[in-house]
């Protein structure tokens, strides 16, 4: 029996391009990824999803340009918390992507991800994603 704990993940992309971040410390420090986090008391989903990306990246991104595009769940042995992770992308966003306290920005070409610093799960679902069938 687990203990489900909501999460975000934005990605920012355009039809060549997107963007990851660094993450500098914590959790999953070293590690290319999305821009998210986990959702506040009292927060919706999407909500959160703009409040970590703006705090991670400083790009402001509206409601109506997030599309929920997948679902992923992550568990650790021996840990009874589930990650339910809520995972966006956007195209249209205002501001430039900035380096943060938290994560470091960087724009990679559909053919050039960095599967080697990234979580091991990503090789698996982020063709899915890239190809636009989820
Ligand atoms: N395996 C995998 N692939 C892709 N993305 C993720 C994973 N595992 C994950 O946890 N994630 C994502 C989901 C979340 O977006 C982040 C983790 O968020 P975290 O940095 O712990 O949350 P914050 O709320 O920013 O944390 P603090 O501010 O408390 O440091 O990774």
């Amino acid at each position: 029996m687990y203990f489900r704990k909501l999460y975000t993940l934005v990605f920012l992309r355009n039809d060549t391009h997107i963007l990851l971040g660094l993450k500098k410390r914590g959790f999953g420090v070293d590690k290319w990824n999305g821009f998210g986090g986990k959702v506040e008391i009292n927060e919706t989903i999407i909500d959160a999803a703009i409040r970590e990306l703006k705090e991670e990246s400083c790009v402001v991104v509206k409601k109506c340009n997030l599309k929920n595009i997948g679902h992923l769940e992550f568990t650790f042995e021996g840990d009874p918390t589930m990650m339910d992770v809520r995972v966006y992308s956007a195209s249209i966003f205002e501001g430039a992507p900035t380096e943060t306290d938290e994560m470091s920005p960087k724009w990679f070409a559909y053919t050039e991800i960095p599967f080697q610093d990234m979580w091991p799960d990503d090789i698996i679902w982020f063709p899915f994603m890239l190809k636009g069938s989820c």
